[in-house]
């Protein structure tokens, strides 16, 4: 293929969306930070407590962007980190590539992270995108979610100490799986715990992190749920 063939056109690849907006971010290492969130549509899990079920079927993409509108449409605020995510913001293979090196590409952003389920295969993206701010937080999905077996474990030791591991927990069983996974499969990744709001006290989390010695985990609370009402969108 020559070299001409090869190059993108940002404004000819498009993408479903669902919604582009400005708020804190409100998990992982990054929290509190003014962050730009833009929300790809399309899941390729159904996990029993997701809290974004807007942003895949039977629910319709809000509406359809070219990479360079996205680019234009986050670059309106202020923010210098970028949060992408979904549903799945890899799903779209070479067309989220293009879309994390665009944004990547125009130097407005400090940091730009990726929220992806555990059921992609990483190592394209770790091979091909350069950038040194692109950063995955990448979830491991445990029982209670019903979608544990399709965790790809392989992305495990190929995270950096740059990226999270988030595992989201809300039930007794799902901390033990988690603690497993992490005995299991070595990470230089952060790893986080994150309470399900409903099913996981905060306090009763601490407890069992403190009793099991998890001295590298870090509690991870949703503070746009503490913030805003935790059913809002677009905060
Ligand atoms: N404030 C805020 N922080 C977030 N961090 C991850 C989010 C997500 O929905 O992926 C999210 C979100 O929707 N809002
Ligand atoms: S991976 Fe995320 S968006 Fe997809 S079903 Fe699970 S919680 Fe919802
Ligand atoms: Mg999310």
């Amino acid at each position: 293929m020559s070299q001409a063939a090869e190059r993108v056109d940002i404004n000819e690849i498009k993408l479903p969306m669902v919604e582009i907006f400005e708020t804190v971010e409100g998990e992982g290492s990054r929290a509190g930070f003014p962050t730009v969130f833009i929300r790809l549509f399309g899941c390729n899990l159904r996990c029993t407590w997701c809290d974004t079920k807007y942003s895949y079927p039977p629910a319709e993409a809000e509406f359809v962007m070219t990479i360079g509108d996205i680019v234009a449409e986050a670059s309106r605020y202020s923010s210098k980190h970028v949060c992408l995510t979904g549903g799945e913001p890899l799903l779209y293979g070479d067309r989220s590539t293009a879309l994390i090196e665009a944004l990547a590409a125009t130097g407005r952003y400090t940091d730009l992270h990726i929220e992806t389920n555990g059921a992609i295969d990483l190592t394209p993206y770790l091979e091909r995108i350069k950038s040194p701010i692109v950063r995955y937080i990448m979830d491991y999905k445990l029982p209670d979610s019903g979608e544990e077996d399709k965790m790809i474990t392989a992305n495990l030791s190929k995270l950096r100490p740059q990226d999270e591991l988030k595992f989201v927990i809300g039930s007794d069983r799902d901390f033990l799986a988690a603690k497993t996974v992490l005995e299991t499969f070595p990470t230089a990744a952060l790893p986080l715990f994150s309470p399900v709001w409903e099913t996981m006290p905060p306090d009763k989390l601490v407890r069992l992190m403190l009793e099991h010695g998890l001295s590298q985990v870090k509690l991870n609370m949703q503070m746009h749920k503490i913030i805003w009402d935790p059913a809002m969108r677009g905060v």
